[in-house]
């Protein structure tokens, strides 16, 4: 078999997927990875349904980012790969997506509430708190229900990509967290410290949270991405 012209993006989007498992962010074969290549107009998905212990770099498939076909595979794309298209059309810095069914995180998204900022390891990646879209309408459920399952990402942001870059997480209401980042690694490194926050400040609230003083948080979000970085509210403790 020929080698793919994406072999090096499929081997690095396929190492991204297997973390997910590794890092207990999913049950069975819930969540997925992609990674992008702008200049081919392309990005790598895992493939639907296949066990990540049985996943292999020539199982992924590789999709169009103007209009979502198959341009390479043989299986089917993720569930989720129209959520992915949209957020790579909608944010020109992210180069790669995660979604997970990571358990806390997906709490919060259960509860409309976004994961709060409550300390200095939620400040050093997320500069304000992660944040958690209106539930899909009817009509967006009835028509490109995946496509929408990103739009609904896109208007929290306001499709605002120096927001995305400073806080590279949203939770979809009654579904789960989408991460992203420069490259999959780094979406995926995201959506681990995404869940970690997210169990961290579920206890927090649960022992009755305080709010961080804001010259703290200030260091870290400064710290991380710079001065003018996103800071947003706390997030309601
Ligand atoms: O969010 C969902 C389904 O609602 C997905 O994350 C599935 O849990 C995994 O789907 P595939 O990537 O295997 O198609």
């Amino acid at each position: 078999m020929s080698r793919s012209a994406f072999a090096s993006l499929r081997d690095e989007v396929l190492a991204a997927n297997l973390r997910i498992p590794a890092a207990g962010l999913a049950t069975l074969t819930w969540g997925n990875v992609s990674g992008v290549d702008r200049e081919a107009g392309v990005f790598v998905i895992k493939p639907s349904g296949v066990p990540y212990d049985r996943l292999r770099a020539e199982h992924l498939v590789v999709v169009a980012l103007d209009d979502g076909r198959v341009v390479e595979g043989e299986l089917r794309p993720s569930t989720d790969t129209e959520t992915h298209r949209s957020l790579y059309r909608a944010f020109p810095s992210i180069g790669g997506v995660t979604h997970t069914h990571s358990p806390h995180a997906v709490a919060f998204a259960q509860a409309r509430r976004p994961i709060p900022v409550l300390g200095t390891t939620h400040a050093d990646t997320f500069d304000g708190p992660v944040p958690v879209t209106e539930p899909l309408s009817a009509e967006q459920c009835a028509a490109d229900y995946e496509f929408n399952t990103g739009q609904v990402i896109v208007e929290l942001l306001e499709g605002d990509d120096e927001r995305a870059r400073t806080v590279p997480a949203a939770l979809v209401a009654h579904h789960g967290p989408f991460t992203w980042g420069a490259d999959a690694d780094g979406s995926l490194e995201h959506a681990v410290i995404c869940e970690a926050v997210a169990e961290m400040a579920l206890h927090t609230l649960s022992l009755g949270a305080a709010r961080p003083p804001q010259h703290l948080l200030d260091r870290h979000f400064t710290r991380k991405h710079g001065a003018g970085a996103y800071y947003g509210n706390p997030g309601a403790v």
